[in-house]
């Protein structure tokens, strides 16, 4: 699992740890990592250009110092330092020693034009507000340049603890995090900017106190989701009941039972008044087109893609909603769920809206949700006492108890972003609470298998192929 601490807690972390080692040790550790990883990146370090962008911290000093390791190297390397008179002093005189130089500012694009690597030591966890005026030319020469962008610790100009991005920020190509990841590394748009992330370990760890975000990976995933057992019959892997689709909307009922089918569910039930269109495509399913309580039992219901705006829906989600089994909402549902019934359900809700429908429940502008997805999710389910998955760039998690760690789902794939692909995440992870998985988990193993399975299906690809490719993804995350 990664781990994702607030700047807060790693000061702490490195606090303690500080004071038991001799001075600097951590920064020298913090700054060998960092040296070896623009090592991989440089295609040879002897005679390469390397402009280092040094602020006032110790973010600056990371860089002057890893700037020095590369010069000892046979780099050309320069510094530019954003404020000169308050520069890390260890860090500008290890870089003067190895023979590095120092321009100001105004030199500062001309330099990141001809570099092949730019090494942004501008601000890491102490930065507040995005990059200052002065800054901005030189993210931006980096930007354009050919030079590979190897930010410190993060990219200069990204709020560490939430993932949003105010003014300009740094673009990195690769980001070297030190003792821990951060927020930022997980959560989009920070993430964006951090490119691909290496991790240096400072020996932190055992300092840490506890996570604000957590990423799952395969061993993680391996180890929640159910393996049927050999006495297993449908009802003891659960059986999905699936509340989708309209005469309007005929798809999303094929596609969200299509989900279903590769979760964990043992049996799907089909709810609707489309059960033809599921069964041609699907005739493993039991459909039924009455009201959802007269199908036949079931252990979790998943309610919402395509149902359209008519009273026989409405009255569907409502009468899902007063089941006492658990129950995702997704899409149309959200709309015609009533916020008050879910907040005093007692068995587990999970509802799986995109930026736009968390903006719709929220209050909120679409764009805000999106630039400030963290809050936005922790928000919405701290105010209807339910599980919310936020679908989007970073997919994230929250639990309705604020101090459960929010899980950044770390599969996603631009591809998904395709017409229907929302449905069929519905009915894996609809067929997972089925399985009797915990709702968070659920959610969390949902999003994995269904970005993983975009993976697999590579490239342009249609909702049907997501879910196509859903059970190669589940057995790849068992090796
Ligand atoms: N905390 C840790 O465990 C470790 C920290 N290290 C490094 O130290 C960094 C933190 O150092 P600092 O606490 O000195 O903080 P930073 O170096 O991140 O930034 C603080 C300085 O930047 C200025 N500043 C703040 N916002 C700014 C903005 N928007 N634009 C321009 N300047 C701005 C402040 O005036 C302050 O002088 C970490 O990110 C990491 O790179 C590593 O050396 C080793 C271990
Ligand atoms: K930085």
């Amino acid at each position: 699992m990664r781990l994702g601490h607030s700047v807060e807690v790693v000061r702490a972390a490195e606090g303690a740890l500080m004071a038991r080692l001799p001075e600097g040790t951590l920064m020298q550790r913090a700054v060998a990592g960092l040296a070896a990883v623009c090592t991989q990146v440089l295609d040879g370090v002897y005679g390469a250009r390397v402009v280092v962008l040094a602020g006032s911290g110790d973010n600056g000093g990371d860089a002057l110092f890893a700037g020095a390791r590369l010069a000892r190297r046979g780099a050309g390397v320069t510094a530019v330092l954003l404020t000169p008179d308050r520069a890390h002093a260890g860090g500008l005189a290890a870089l003067r020693a190895a023979g590095g130089r120092v321009v100001g500012v105004e030199d500062g694009p001309a330099v990141i034009a001809r570099a092949a690597l730019v090494l942004d030591g501008i601000t890491g966890i102490g930065g507040k507000g995005g990059l200052r005026a002065r800054a901005v030319p030189l993210a931006e020469a980096a930007h354009r340049s050919r030079a590979a962008v190897v930010a410190v610790d993060l990219p200069s100009g990204v709020d560490a603890d939430t993932g949003e991005v105010h003014g300009a920020a740094v673009r990195a190509d690769v980001t070297v995090t030190f003792g821990t990841h951060k927020p930022a590394h997980l959560i989009d748009p920070a993430a964006e900017f951090a490119g691909v992330t290496h991790f240096v370990d400072i020996g932190l760890g055992p300092e840490l106190a506890g996570p604000v975000l957590e990423a799952l990976q395969h061993a993680d995933v391996a180890a929640l989701l159910p393996r049927p057992a050999g006495e297993s019959d449908k009802y003891r892997r659960g059986v999905i009941g699936v509340v989708a689709g309209s005469r309007r909307y005929p798809g999303a009922a094929v596609l969200a039972v299509s989900g279903a089918l590769r979760g964990a569910a043992g049996g799907v039930r089909y709810v609707g008044p489309v059960g033809d269109a599921v069964l041609a495509r699907h005739p493993e399913t039991m459909v039924s087109s009455g009201s959802p309580h007269q199908a036949g039992r079931v252990q979790a219901w998943a309610v919402g893609p395509g149902l359209g705006d008519g009273a026989d829906a409405r009255a569907a989600v409502a009468e899902v909603l007063a089941s006492d089994v658990p129950v995702l909402v997704d899409a149309d549902g959200l709309r015609l769920m009533d916020p008050e019934t879910v907040r005093g359900r007692t068995a587990p809700t999970l509802l799986t809206p995109h930026a736009g429908e968390a903006a719709a429940l929220l209050g909120w502008a679409r764009e805000d949700v999106e630039a400030r997805r963290l809050t936005a999710v922790r928000t919405l389910a701290e105010r209807l006492r339910v599980t919310v998955l936020l679908k989007g760039s970073t997919t994230l998690i929250a639990d309705p108890d604020p101090d459960v760690p929010v899980r950044a789902n770390p599969t996603g794939v631009s591809w998904l972003a395709t017409a229907g692909s929302g449905d069929v995440l519905s009915g894996i992870t609809g067929s997972l609470l089925a399985g009797s998985l915990p709702t968070r988990d659920a959610a969390s193993c949902g999003a994995y298998l269904h970005g993983l399975a975009a993976r697999v299906a590579r490239g342009p690809l249609s909702a049907l192929d997501v879910a196509d490719a859903v059970p190669e993804a589940w057995r790849s995350v068992y090796v």
